[in-house]
């Protein structure tokens, strides 16, 4: 099934004239192919040679009353792999449509055999194998740094590398795949490249447009009553001593909040998820002495505090799983011994302030389930927030906060758009003066204006003046663009993170009066409805921890249990970065097409099968960090617990010169293999991220999704456990990380923290070498540029790397637009 929004667009233009997917799919491909994936044609007339080239298609088929053998129909489908055979199928069919439509020069030109790029994956950073035709830079971070230096030369050298190998791929028990074949057959579907085109030629395009990336919108609401200032912080999070308190807002003024409270004073990560509904009920965190608290809120202004308080005195903290479902309904859930107990909520503004002791001292933990799924599940109590949104992300608009306390704006509840005082709402986030770092992005003053109702906009040329704070110099707020039913939030230009992180991360634009894409910050990853990741110290079993050791576990002569994923040694130094050596495997595995793993019952096909499933297209098995946690016996400092500790580093995020949007940067020096952030955003199955990229196909809402698959060849996934970590409603700094094909600066790598099982994980983010202070941070998102199977929009990559995957499709697109 199609990911990408185009592809999902053409099939719902299709699915309106009654044509199903599955004759969509194949007859797209061709077309895509003849068209060299210009999708300005198939667009036309609203997909009119489409739907010409289905009907044309149709009419030559065999007879219904003659099917094809099933068996030569798979056969056929795993044959499309081959290059002639597709080839020759293409050319025994010119669609008619599909000649009328033909470019110039496209008559005379021949298919081009396939290179011999990696595997395709379906998502970007859905990581994918990185290998184009076949031909990858040096891999290795000494052998990095050898070739970028050899790269300012102009002298590049590459090393080939063998095409992935697929062991016993076979489809449906049939005739096994080649690897080669299918990895080939992906190619052809989606690209044509025209003969004789350098596959990797230095770049030099100007720039031109700015790329199409989707703005996700979301909605920040009010923390109201709750004794914060909100005037800053609004809805934001907020630690005192460790603990992790989620606030939800309330919609009349008065918050609640419940406190889950894991006995533990001195666990280095809480237990907690919190999963956000589509919406962004879930607002902020709160810590306070290593008490995981969850506030929840009240609907009608009844709310009062839910403690749930786990007497337990040892270790471990609470298993608290907050989760979110479309409908915003939370739910709380405590289980012990297998029993589901209650834990309480109101709907409807009834909520007092109910505690909850849990039992347990021991383990198995007590485990307590907080969702915001689906209403009335067995031995839950619901909450329903002040916000009560059925819907995506994406399905209703951001809010603008005003400046004026007194204006009026629209907010949703319960699914319906109600209005709501200001007063209610985000109070305006008011930038302070702030000197920018001189050098390429330095800052030129920014001029202010006043605009109506108090809006801050900018006026080329006029002066920007913050309304509340006329003094404040470096007001970059913005309204326009906005249209007025559309209301939008601005991000702290101080502090984005709104207090979530140990460190505050500005933002700067030096170029125009926009301001960063409104989202919810988040520290943590947060389960969106239906993934499984459950967090329960029962399944740490004594392997998966070191409850014996004391104090820093790295300085220890002996590394202890924790350091056994890691064959036996520690990932880290003693100074908290990565080994080198660790981090040298690290960024090979993804250059080498041995590291990918096929499944036979791919998740991520399954998800989006549309009948026809699809072989898998491969999955990079990485090499995992285990860090120390709350069952270990050493202390928060220990050197083995580095992601966990959070982000460290100063970082920025600015809006980018070279066309990418915006991008985060360091403002320090930052040595090789050093900790920078984790990619936070909403935990989705990969068939809950097909539904999101199918139901807002057209609106050029995108999803920011990584596939968390480091682990997918240890066993058949599971739907619930094979997951994605979408960034687009919320995330952390790490949403704002451009690609870079081959040679970023960063590496990820997937870190186990508390789930012993692979399929949840912490994705980090470390240096792949020194980065120097004002240097943007970039990664390989892996993407296959020419696939065009993708479940996001493909932007023309603007990287500047010399290795740059796109360049051939550039360069391809240039020829075409000549033709023309
Ligand atoms: C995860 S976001 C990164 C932050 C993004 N630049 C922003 O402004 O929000 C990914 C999007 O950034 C843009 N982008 C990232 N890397 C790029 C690159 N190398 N060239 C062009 N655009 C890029 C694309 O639009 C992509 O969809």
């Amino acid at each position: 099934m199609a990911r990408n929004p185009k592809v999902v667009a053409a099939y719902s233009a299709m699915a309106n004239l009654g044509i199903h997917v599955s004759k969509v799919k194949p007859v797209l491909k061709k077309l895509l192919k003849l068209y060299d994936k210009n999708w300005e044609l198939i667009e036309e007339e609203n997909y009119r040679a489409l739907a010409d080239a289905i009907f044309e298609e149709d009419e030559n088929k065999v007879p219904e009353s003659e099917p094809e053998p099933v068996h030569k129909k798979k056969n056929k489908r795993v044959g499309e792999g081959r290059a002639d055979d597709e080839e020759a199928h293409l050319q025994d069919e010119p669609l008619q449509p599909l000649k009328r439509s033909r470019f110039r020069g496209q008559e005379t030109q021949s298919l081009h055999p396939p290179s011999s790029s990696g595997p395709s994956s379906a998502a970007y950073p859905l990581k994918i194998p990185k290998l184009e035709d076949g031909t990858v830079p040096e891999s290795s971070y000494g052998q990095q740094h050898q070739s970028t230096a050899v790269l300012s030369d102009g002298n590049a050298q590459n090393e080939t590398h063998q095409l992935p190998q697929r062991d016993g791929i076979v489809d449906k028990g049939k005739q096994p795949v080649s690897p080669h074949v299918t990895y080939r057959r992906r190619r052809l579907t989606s690209e044509r490249a025209p003969p004789a085109v350098p596959l990797i030629i230095p770049k030099d395009e100007p720039v031109d447009d700015m790329p199409k990336f989707a703005v996700p919108l979301a909605m920040i609401l009010p923390e109201q009553s709750s004794g914060r200032d909100y005037s800053i912080d609004n809805g934001a999070s907020e630690k005192q001593d460790g603990h992790d308190t989620v606030a939800l807002p309330c919609r009349d003024g008065e918050v609640g909040a419940q406190d889950i409270l894991p006995p533990s004073h001195e666990v280095a990560a809480s237990n907690v998820e919190i999963a956000s509904p589509a919406l962004g009920e879930v607002n902020a965190a709160e810590k306070q002495d290593g008490h995981d608290t969850v506030a929840l809120p009240c609907r009608d202004g009844e709310a009062g505090a839910q403690d749930i308080l786990p007497s337990s005195h040892e270790e471990v903290p609470s298993n608290v799983e907050i989760a979110s479902s479309a409908v915003g309904e939370v739910t709380a859930a405590e289980k012990q011994d297998g029993h589901d107990t209650v834990a309480l909520h109101s709907r409807d503004g009834e909520v007092g302030g109910e505690d909850i002791q849990l039992s347990s001292h021991e383990e198995p933990a007590s485990n307590v389930e907080i969702n915001l799924s689906a209403m009335g599940e067995e031995g839950t109590v619901m909450i329903t927030p002040s916000v009560n949104v059925s819907m995506e992300p994406d399905e209703f608009e951001t809010l603008l906060v005003k400046g004026n306390k007194d204006s009026v704006m629209p907010c949703i509840s319960n699914g319906s758009i109600n209005d709501l005082s200001s007063a209610d709402m985000v109070a305006p986030q008011i930038p302070d003066s702030k000197p920018y770092p001189s050098g390429l992005d330095d800052a030129v003053p920014v001029s202010k204006k006043v605009g109506t109702n108090d809006f801050i906009e900018s006026d080329d040329g006029k002066e920007l003046v913050d309304a509340v704070y006329p003094n404040s110099p470096s007001l970059t707020l913005v309204s326009k663009h906005h249209p007025t039913t559309e209301i939008r939030t601005c991000q702290d230009v101080n502090d984005l993170t709104k207090g979530e992180e140990n460190v505050k991360i500005s933002w700067v634009n030096n170029t125009s009066t926009d301001c960063p894409p409104p989202f919810h910050y988040v520290r943590r990853s947060v389960v969106f409805r239906d993934a499984h990741v459950k967090i329960s110290l029962s399944r740490i079993g004594n392997e998966d921890c070191c409850s014996t050791c004391m104090g820093n576990c790295v300085l220890s002569s002996k590394p202890c249990f924790c350091a056994n994923k890691t064959g036996g040694e520690f990932a880290y130094t003693a100074q908290g970065l990565l080994k080198e050596e660790f981090l040298k495997d690290c960024i090979a595995i993804s250059h080498h097409p041995q590291n990918y793993y096929y499944c036979k019952d791919c998740p991520l096909e399954r998800s989006m099968s549309d009948g026809c499933l699809e072989p898998c297209k491969g999955h990079l098995k990485r090499k995992f960090i285990k860090e120390c946690w709350s069952k270990c016996g050493c202390g928060k400092q220990c050197g083995n617990r580095v992601i966990q500790r959070g982000i460290t580093c100063k970082l920025e995020v600015f809006l980018t010169l070279d066309g990418k949007g915006w991008g985060l940067r360091t403002l320090e020096d930052l040595p090789q293999g050093a900790f920078v952030c984790e990619f936070v955003g909403e935990i989705l199955t990969v068939k809950e991220l097909h539904g999101r990229n199918l139901k807002y196909p057209k609106t050029g809402k995108c999803t920011y999704p990584v596939l968390l698959d480091a682990n997918w060849d240890s066993r058949v996934m599971e739907d619930k456990e094979a997951l994605c970590l979408d960034a687009g409603s919320y995330g952390n700094a790490a949403r704002f990380i451009n690609h870079r094909c081959f040679d970023a600066n960063l590496v990820e790598i997937p870190v186990e923290v508390e789930c012993p099982e692979h399929h949840y994980y912490h994705l980090a983010f470390f240096t792949s070498r020194e980065i120097a202070a004002q240097e943007e941070l970039t990664w390989d998102y892996g993407i296959n540029f020419d696939d065009q199977d993708q479940p996001f929009e493909l932007f023309r990559c603007r990287c500047g790397s010399k290795f740059c995957r796109n360049m051939k499709r550039s360069n391809r697109s240039t020829r075409s637009s000549i033709a023309r």
